[in-house]
This record gives C-alpha cells, sequence and structure tokens, in this order.
C-alpha cells in the first residue's frame, strides 16, 4: 500500500488529504502537525477548520485509510510520498522584513525529513513558497542524505476557502513541477498517479519546476490584481455617477476578460493574496527588477486604499466622528463560508474604528470571540504562525463587544458595516433594525449585498461601494 504523509494539518493540509483519501481508498494517507490542538480537534467531532463539505468527507473516510497524527518522525518515516503543507507567513524580522518568505517552518520540516528518513521519498511542496525553494529543500536534503534518494515535486494548491472541498474534487488544473530527469519524471508520474484517481489527465498539468513554484504566486498575483482593478474603478465610479456593478458586468461580458472576480469590495482579505504578492515583490526586487517589483506593490497599495476610503466614508458621513458611537460589524471572516480571519479587511476597518474612538458590537456566525479579540489585539503578520507560537494572552481590546445576534449588535447602533458578504445578511428584517437604532441610521455595504433601493426606502442612508450615492453622503467632504 503506499503510504502518503502530510506534515502540516491546515486550512491546505487537511482537506486536501481527506479528498485524496476518499477518492484512493488503496492509499494510506497520514496527516501530521506539531500542534497538538489541532490533531485533536481532527480527531473530534469539532473539526479545527469550518469548511462546507468536509466533515462528511473527513468522517467517511477517518479510522480506514485517513489519520491525524501528532508522531510526526514516525509517520514521515514510513510514507513513500511526503507532503509539506507547513505556514510560510511573511518575515516580520531580519533581511525582508514585511516582505520575504519566512521559510522556518519549511526548513525544519526538510530538516526532519533528512533525520529520520531511512528509505527513498518523494518529498511534495504544497506549501506556497518562492520560486527556487526546491532547489534549497534538495540542497538540505541531498547534505544530509545517508544514500536516500530524494525527488521534489512543487504541487502547488489552488484551493479557495469556502469552496475548498469543490475545488478540490473539480480542479480547473492539478500543476506538478519535477526535475527534467528520468528520476524527477518518474516522479511526477507517480503524483500523477494518484490525482489521476479522479481528475481527468488533460486537467494535470507537468511542468519543470522553478514554472509550478512560479504560477502559484503569478495565479494569486492576477486574481489579487483584478480585484484591485475593479476596487479602483469603483473610486472613479463613485466620483462620477457610474455604477461598479453594471461597469463589471459590461467589461466582464468580454470573454477576454471574463466575468470572474470582479466584484467590489471592501478589500481582498485572507491568508494568500497579500502574503504571496509581497513575496513575489521580494523576488523580484532579489532578482534585479524594481520596475516588476513596485507595479505588483501597487496591488497592495490599492488594496489598502480602499480599506482606509471606506473607513474614511463611515467616519465622515457621521459628521467626521464616531467617538464613543456604536458601529454594528456584521461579518468578521474574510470571506463567507468560512471562520477564517487571517488578513481579513474587518481587521483593518475595525482597528481604524477604535483609533477614532468608535465602540464596535462585531456579529459573525462562524468566528469565535477569541479569534476577534486576538486579530483585535495581534501585531501585523504574527497570526499566520502555528497557533500554539502564536502572542499567549492577547487581552480583551476594550470597546468592543462581540455578540451571536444580529439584531443585538445592531440595537441603539448609529451605523452598520457589513464586512463579510454572508448570505443571511441579505435577508434580515432591516425594518426591525432600523426601528431599533439611533437617528439617523447609516448602512455602509462592504460587501455590495444589500438592496439600496429598500434600505433607503425604510429610511437608511445607504453607502454602497462603487455605486451612485446617497445625497447625504455627496453632501460630506471629500474623501482622501
Ligand atoms: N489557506 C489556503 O487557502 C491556502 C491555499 C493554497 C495554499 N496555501 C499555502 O499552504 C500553506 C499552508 O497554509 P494553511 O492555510 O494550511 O496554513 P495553516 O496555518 O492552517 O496550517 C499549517 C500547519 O502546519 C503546522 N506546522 C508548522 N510547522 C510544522 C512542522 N515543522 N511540523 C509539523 N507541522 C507543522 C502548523 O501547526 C499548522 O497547523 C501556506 O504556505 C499557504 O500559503 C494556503
Ligand atoms: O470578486 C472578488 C473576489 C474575491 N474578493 C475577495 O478576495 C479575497 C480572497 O477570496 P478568494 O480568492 O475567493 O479566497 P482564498 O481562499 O483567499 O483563495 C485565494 O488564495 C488561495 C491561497 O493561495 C488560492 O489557492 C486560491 O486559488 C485563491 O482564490 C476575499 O476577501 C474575497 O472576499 C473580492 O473582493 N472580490
Amino acid at each position: 500500500m503506499v503510504k502518503i504523509c502530510c506534515i502540516g494539518a491546515g486550512y491546505v493540509g487537511g482537506p486536501t488529504m481527506a479528498v485524496i483519501a476518499l477518492k484512493c481508498p488503496s492509499i494510506q494517507v497520514v496527516v501530521v502537525d506539531i500542534s497538538v490542538s489541532r490533531i485533536t480537534a481532527w480527531n473530534s467531532e469539532q473539526l479545527p477548520i469550518y469548511e462546507p463539505g468536509l466533515e462528511d468527507i473527513v468522517k467517511q473516510s477517518r479510522g480506514k485509510n485517513l489519520f491525524f497524527s501528532t508522531d510526526v518522525e514516525k509517520n514521515v518515516a514510513e510514507a513513500d510520498i511526503i507532503f509539506v503543507s507547513v505556514n510560510t507567513p511573511t518575515k516580520t524580522q531580519g533581511l525582508g522584513a514585511g516582505r520575504a518568505a519566512d521559510l522556518t517552518y519549511w526548513e525544519s520540516a526538510a530538516r526532519m525529513i533528512a533525520d529520520v528518513s531511512t528509505s527513498n521519498k518523494i518529498v511534495v511542496e504544497k506549501s506556497t513558497v518562492p520560486v527556487k525553494t526546491a532547489e534549497a529543500i534538495e540542497k538540505i536534503l541531498s547534505f544530509n542524505s545517508k544514500g536516500i534518494n530524494y525527488q521534489i515535486l512543487s504541487n502547488p494548491e489552488f484551493l479557495a476557502e469556502g469552496t475548498a472541498i469543490q475545488d478540490l474534487f473539480n480542479p480547473d488544473r492539478v500543476l506538478i513541477g519535477g526535475r527534467e530527469t528520468p528520476d524527477g519524471q518518474k516522479a511526477i508520474q507517480t503524483l500523477k498517479g494518484v490525482y489521476a484517481h479522479w481528475v481527468p489527465e488533460d486537467r494535470i498539468i507537468t511542468t519543470n519546476l522553478w514554472s509550478a513554484e512560479l504560477s502559484k504566486l503569478a495565479a494569486n498575483a492576477f486574481l489579487a490584481q483584478r480585484i484591485s482593478s475593479v476596487n479602483a474603478m469603483s473610486a472613479l465610479c463613485e466620483a462620477t455617477g457610474a455604477d461598479v456593478s453594471q461597469v463589471s458586468h459590461a467589461v466582464g461580458k468580454d470573454t477576454r476578460i471574463g466575468s470572474k472576480f470582479l466584484n467590489a469590495s471592501v478589500g481582498f482579505g485572507g491568508s494568500c493574496f497579500q502574503k504571496d504578492i509581497l513575496n513575489l515583490v521580494y523576488i523580484c526586487e532579489c532578482n534585479g527588477l524594481p520596475e516588476v517589483a513596485n507595479y505588483w506593490k501597487q496591488v497592495i497599495k490599492v488594496n489598502d486604499y480602499q480599506k482606509k476610503r471606506f473607513v474614511n466614508r463611515v467616519v465622515s458621513s457621521m459628521f467626521n466622528t464616531v467617538s464613543g458611537k456604536k458601529i454594528a460589524i456584521l461579518g468578521f471572516a474574510f470571506k463567507k463560508d468560512t471562520g477564517d480571519t487571517r488578513e481579513t479587511p474587518a481587521i483593518d476597518v475595525c482597528k481604524e474604528l477604535l483609533r477614532d474612538r468608535a465602540r464596535l458590537s462585531i456579529y459573525d456566525p462562524q468566528v469565535t470571540v477569541d479569534q476577534i479579540q486576538r486579530d483585535l489585539s495581534m501585531d501585523k503578520f504574527d497570526w499566520d504562525h502555528p497557533v500554539h507560537l502564536q502572542p499567549m494572552s492577547p487581552g480583551t481590546v476594550k470597546k468592543v463587544s462581540i455578540v451571536w445576534d444580529v439584531y443585538e449588535a445592531a440595537r441603539d447602533a448609529h451605523a452598520i458595516c457589513i464586512l463579510t458578504e454572508w448570505d443571511e445578511f441579505k435577508t434580515l428584517d432591516y425594518q426591525r433594525i432600523f426601528d431599533n437604532m439611533q437617528k439617523p441610521a447609516f448602512v455602509f455595504d462592504g460587501r455590495n449585498i444589500v438592496n439600496v433601493k429598500k434600505l433607503r426606502e425604510i429610511g437608511f442612508i445607504v453607502y454602497s461601494i462603487g455605486k451612485p450615492l446617497d445625497p447625504w453622503i455627496k453632501d460630506m467632504p471629500a474623501v482622501a
């Protein structure tokens, strides 16, 4: 029986391995992690991450050919194929701080593989890494090889959270990069054989190592660039009376452009886009390409601008002060159908509002009180480390209450900010909410999900990203 071990039981390692186990009953899959609490959760009724459909597929294979364990070394030693799916955060200190990827966890996993292995291994890069990382890993393994043959493959993951299972069942493509040697090609074929259990052959792309590594960074940069492009247009729409949804629709109808990923928003979030673009920028700089670096940097600058612009709209609309005013925050996750808050725009928006001395009442159906408190008190980039290595007791942020009832969040509030596009926010009883709010009552829709006309009829002053402005907001001072 082929044995797969995946190091890292996170948002990628857990779901990808659960799907491999389900689709390949003849393969034994063990997911290992240094975080005891994560592994305990994977083995319990309450999985450590919320992802539609995940629980069902874990239950189908767990204990049969899918296992979760903290015994990292034993399972690595026994495996034929080792996926490495550990954190690759942005460096916070030293050379390249704020841009370069921190490969500490990657390197420690590679050194551990070298220490414990006694048989030939295929080592698969599943984490998103800087281009040329495979070369560094090859060096660590071959300098400590004890005669063992290691083949390194790059097999970046393209799943999006909230739709991870769907994406894994039916991927647009699976990308496998390897060495152009006979051994390298053989390793590619072995991994291809795993995916071929359910992915059509024409969707499995094979390339050299560097193309595979770079394609992952490029794909995320292109996706994020589309959002920054439409968000930049949203500012111009507000200035001119155009409607960004109509513009996106018209632009996206061009088959060369396509309609997906053109929704204007308060800004993109998530653990990947910003981190991977910063990583790309750093690689460009290291390769003497400052113009290319600056081009991609702009995608992040526009994203930061969009979040700031949103907060400015809130504050300026409310007579330039939110001091002491209760503001309801609806949604804290970085997108719907996930409890993940990594780099969620809600963090920046909430922190800015708190700096302006607002009182916040936050509601999100999937994010815990502890997580929100942590997010609002942690420094930038600290979130992307294994949970047990994050700052311990972040303390509670005053002026923030976290509630489990949306109507409670909005009671007596001066304004509502919608920061995640949860479906339930589309069908709330907005009349009831309005009746219990301070007047004038504002809705700032950072996801363009509410029915603006209906809300204005109820009496709300409504701001929607990139939409023709409410006369009230038009009259307020220009936004920086
Ligand atoms: N989250 C996504 O949607 C997504 C999608 C594609 C790619 N990626 C990339 O995949 C990688 C993992 O992302 P994630 O979201 O799953 O992160 P995560 O933080 O959810 O999971 C990583 C896990 O690795 C564990 N770990 C770290 N060092 C370890 C070690 N030496 N031995 C054993 N376990 C170790 C951590 O405890 C953690 O549980 C990152 O490089 C990320 O950029 C993420
Ligand atoms: O039109 C859009 C589409 C998305 N977003 C926002 O962009 C962010 C990222 O969304 P999405 O890409 O759907 O989720 P992720 O889980 O971050 O997935 C991205 O990052 C992963 C990690 O690298 C990749 O594997 C995926 O292919 C890539 O889509 C979220 O805040 C979304 O709300 C918008 O604002 N407008």
